[in-house]
């Protein structure tokens, strides 16, 4: 996955907001970055135009060999739903399906999977994160833990290359979210690129490299678990 020159202003009555002022980027298969910074520095934006979920004003990206910067519409939706998963804070599991109908969703949106398959898929992947007896529930008789575990089955539900996740652990107590980064990581080592924003120094660590923004620019780009001092706020 790469970015060359990646900017996002936002037109407000007062003037313009440059989220982002310029980013260049390369990320490869196996990687579990965190994007970390101060509130406001772009960290979110970021996410949102990789995922293709929002289009730089100027740049370009390029993820899995497709120039998603040229992309648009129904085309941009389809190669997202095959792409990136995604996984957000507050899990998002729709609250009147059971979870495994959650993680069969979008394969019945991509048709990605045979229907017949797609039951057998959806149990092999609760069984990898860990909930398979919980299939048949829905989500509110979960923990929170187990929701975001069945979010994260259904971000793989397409076999997504990439795996996104903004602030996935904000809503977990830190055990918790020690079993769920653990899980991230085990993603990447299996091959996939994890790339996570997070604002939480505890939760920085279980990754392989730290990306940090200020005001919308690079302002550092470590290796390893370890953030250096300073570089969280
Ligand atoms: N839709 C929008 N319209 C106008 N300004 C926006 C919009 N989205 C983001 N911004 C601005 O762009 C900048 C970066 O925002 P972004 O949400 O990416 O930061 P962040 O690092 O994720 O912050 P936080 O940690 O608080 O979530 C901020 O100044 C924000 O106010």
């Amino acid at each position: 996955m790469s970015a060359r020159g990646l900017v996002k202003t936002y037109p407000l009555p007062s003037g313009e907001v440059t989220a982002l002022g310029g980013i260049d980027l390369d990320v490869t298969a196996g990687e579990f970055v965190a994007v970390v910074g101060r509130s406001g520095s772009g960290k979110t934006t970021l996410l949102n135009l990789l995922a293709g979920i929002d289009r730089p004003t100027t740049g370009e990206i390029v993820v899995a060999g497709t120039s998603v910067h040229e992309l648009r519409g129904s085309r941009l939706a389809a190669w997202r739903g095959r792409t990136i998963g995604l996984v957000f804070q507050f899990f998002q599991l729709l609250p009147t399906l059971t979870v495994a109908e959650n993680v069969m969703l979008p394969m019945d949106l991509c048709a990605t999977v045979p229907a017949r398959q797609r039951r057998s898929r959806a149990d092999g992947l609760l069984e990898q994160v860990g909930i398979l007896d919980q299939a048949g529930k829905l989500p509110s008789a979960l923990s929170g833990g187990q929701q975001q575990r069945a979010a994260i089955a259904r971000a793989l539900a397409n076999e997504p290359p990439v795996l996104m996740a903004d602030e996935p652990t904000g809503n977990l107590d830190s055990a918790t979210s020690d079993s769920v980064l653990d899980l991230f990581a085990q993603l990447a080592a299996d091959g996939r690129t994890v790339l996570m924003v997070t604002h939480e120094r505890d939760v920085s660590r279980h990754a392989t490299r730290h990306i940090t923004l200020g005001d919308g620019l690079m302002a550092g780009d470590t290796a390893g678990g370890n953030l250096p001092e300073g570089m969280l706020p």
